[in-house]
């Protein structure tokens, strides 16, 4: 087992859960709550160029909170490496719950669609686009919640969402007409193009434009045309046409589809999201980490608010805060 000195007596390392790029993600131990988490450990030298997008994730990920969009607890830097210390996903990638399942019932992939929705609701409202929507990027826990991961490639244009990008970016497979072409494009559009094409793998069990030759796959992407197998309800296809629309202009916007009787089960009640971008103050949490580390409640809060939300305290607090919202007892282990 490789150890690394920066994280002695913070976290147990266990065995590796995937790699990808230029990342390998771990298992481990939080030392002072015993909690499971993951860390996605780089070497600095093996990143090169793909530098940027560490720091471009580590931003969106410390203001991004949201119960769909994978947690991050803690940032390590060292002279030679980069350690990112997240929520683990006990349940795997959700295309391999998919292709388990061959294909999900209308209302599972309702439940699942639904907090997809709530995720990217809550991230365009921040003005991050992220712009690798696809199965391999949304994760189980343990309790088959979804969890969006993967923000290396997600935008937050300074003018707003509404501003062009113009980076090609993203798996072709998931990618909207308008990026392949390398036409100026929104990323909240090709958000919800990738969302459709999520969607019709969750409802069809197999992808709309899938082809092993890039030239074919470009085409059928173009062509917007794909298979409505016998299975699909009406109002299935209409919610699928409406948003793998070719031109985004016709495409159903973020707020249409938070209102869409498909998703809301017909109930008035459009998908929700909390505009949180700060934690909240837990007393509870609070007293169980002053009996840890023998400092005082208000003094732990204070330090909290002033860190940079990347340090070992703040993945105390944020673990303990899982715990009990999972209804779990925070007595130490
Ligand atoms: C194919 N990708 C480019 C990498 C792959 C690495 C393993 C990972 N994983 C898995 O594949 N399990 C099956 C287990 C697992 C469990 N918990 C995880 C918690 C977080 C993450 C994670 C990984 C990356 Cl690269 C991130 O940027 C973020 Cl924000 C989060 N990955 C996890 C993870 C999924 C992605």
């Amino acid at each position: 087992m490789v150890r690394y000195a920066a994280l002695k007596g913070l976290y147990d390392l266990e065995k590796t859960i995937g790699s990808g790029g230029f990342a390998k993600v771990k298992l481990a131990t939080h030392v002072a709550t015993g909690e499971k988490v993951a860390i996605k450990i780089m070497e600095k030298t093996a990143l090169g160029d793909d530098l940027p997008r560490v720091k471009v994730e580590v931003e969106a990920l410390k203001t991004l909170l949201h119960q769909h969009i994978c947690g991050l607890y803690q940032v390590i830097e060292t002279e030679s490496h980069y350690f990112m210390v997240m929520e683990y996903c006990s349940g795997g990638e959700l295309f391999d719950h998919i292709v388990e399942k061959n294909k999900l019932s209308e209302s599972d992939s309702r439940r699942f669609f639904y907090q997809i929705v709530s995720a990217v609701a809550y991230m365009h409202s921040l003005g991050y686009a992220h712009r690798d929507l696809k199965p391999e990027n949304v994760l189980l826990d343990k309790d088959e919640n979804l969890k969006l991961i993967d923000f290396g490639l997600c935008a937050k244009p300074k003018m707003g969402i509404q501003a062009h990008l113009y980076t090609s970016c993203g798996s072709p497979t998931y990618a909207a007409p308008e990026l392949i072409m390398g036409k100026k494009y929104l990323g909240s559009e090709v958000d919800i193009w990738s969302m459709g094409v999520l969607l019709y793998a969750l409802l069809c069990g197999f992808l709309p434009f899938d082809d092993n030759n890039l030239e074919n796959l470009y085409k059928k992407i173009l062509s917007g045309k794909y298979e409505e197998p016998y299975w699909l309800s009406n109002n299935s296809k209409m919610l699928i046409k409406s948003m793998l629309q070719i031109d985004p202009a016709n495409r159903i916007t973020i707020h249409e589809l938070c209102r869409h009787p498909w998703i809301t089960g017909n109930s008035l009640k459009s998908v929700s999201f909390i505009h949180r971008t700060e934690f909240e103050k837990d007393d509870e949490v609070l007293s169980t980490m002053s009996a840890i580390c023998g400092e005082k409640s208000i003094d732990i809060w204070k330090k909290l608010v002033q860190s940079d939300r990347t340090d070992y305290r703040t993945a105390t607090y944020l673990l303990l805060l899982d715990r009990k919202l999972r209804g779990l007892s925070l007595k130490i282990a």
